[in-house]
């Protein structure tokens, strides 16, 4: 089978392929490439050997995709939160190696505009670009999401439902069904995805149909009023968390990605904490919580760490809200 070096992501076949001792997965055509790749200078995969994250050849592969240039499909059924991929994080042009950044759409461009097209801000650490995670196309149907973890210097692509072998793993490059997001966010996302990166949903789309947009704005409404309700007694306390369980409910089904369910399990642990009779009831949410801070953070990142310790000490908490 032929494999890439995941340093330098030249193809490598037969004798010229070096496996790592560590996970027998990761490939490299030298050395060179493995030592760079084991430190920051690469992915970092003194971090990540044990974690059995996808692999490129393995697991997933880059090919062309009709109208879209090259795309990423699964190799094999990648279940929902698989880490597909771990991508080191490149915060500006300078640092990107240029012959990565130069063989990335628009072909012809200027490094600038390869870099705007390619990189993605990071609310956590500004715009950074993972360079096989920039081949990775969008679908408002997305099966896939990406996050950007700061300590870790990397981008995590984790799917969010079952990928099935063969089929095209996708991100969304604008959310759309995330209900942090006001009206307004929403309402220009079109007039962002269309001019940015070409890309023009018809109408049959999901980002058109007008049950789901009513069902984000319901979301969103509700995700604002969890802010304002009050939580003075054990009953407060009761009725928040049913909304706080309500909003759950519609992000299992219509979120993007797991970051929006995270943050109302935390909204439900912080609630429950507040009086001594609900306090048994946070439990659930900061289970849930834990478990999505490791799918999409990660066991090494500081949010994960953070997260734990809400698990084992919550009597040390108080609601921050
Ligand atoms: C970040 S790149 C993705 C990888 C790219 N396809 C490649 O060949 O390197 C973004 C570009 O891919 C194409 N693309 C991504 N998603 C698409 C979609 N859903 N429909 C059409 N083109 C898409 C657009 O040209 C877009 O500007």
């Amino acid at each position: 089978m032929t494999r890439h070096c995941a340093y330098c992501l030249k193809s490598i076949e037969g004798d010229e392929i070096k496996k790592c001792a560590g996970c027998m997965r990761r490939t490299y055509c030298s050395r060179e490439c493995q030592v760079s790749d084991w430190t920051s200078k690469g992915q970092s995969h003194k971090i990540w050997c044990k974690d059995n994250i996808g692999e490129e050849d393995i697991d997933w592969e880059v090919k062309e995709t009709e109208g879209k240039g090259l795309g990423v499909f699964a190799k094999r059924l990648l279940p929902k939160h698989t880490k597909i991929m771990v991508d080191r994080g490149y915060r500006t042009i300078k640092e990107t190696p240029f012959e990565f950044i130069n063989s990335l759409m628009p072909h012809g461009g200027t490094l600038q505009e390869k870099w705007d097209l390619n990189s993605f801000f990071t609310k956590e650490g500004g715009d950074n670009l993972g360079i096989r995670l920039a081949r990775v196309n969008h679908d408002c149907r997305n099966n896939a999401t990406n996050k950007f973890i700061p300590d870790l210097n990397s981008f995590i692509l984790v799917a969010i439902k079952d990928i099935q072998e063969g089929e095209e793993i996708s991100i969304q490059y604008y959310f759309y069904n995330d209900f942090s997001s006001s009206k307004e966010v929403r309402d220009v996302r079109e007039s962002v995805i269309r001019p940015k990166w070409d890309i023009n949903c018809d109408s049959s789309c999901i980002c058109k149909n007008k049950e789901i947009i009513d069902s984000i704005q319901k979301g969103h409404e509700l995700d604002e009023l969890i802010f304002t309700l009050p939580i003075r007694t054990e009953d407060d306390i009761r009725e928040s968390l049913k909304k706080v369980d309500e909003l759950i409910e519609m992000g299992e089904k219509y979120a993007s990605g797991i970051m929006p369910l995270a943050r109302t399990y935390y909204d439900g642990f912080q609630i429950a904490i507040t009086n001594k009779n609900t306090f048994p009831l946070h439990k659930k949410y900061i289970e849930k919580y834990l478990e999505a801070c490791e799918v999409i953070d990660s066991k090494h990142s500081s949010n994960y760490a953070e997260a734990l310790q809400y698990y084992n000490t919550p009597h040390l908490h108080k609601n921050s809200y």
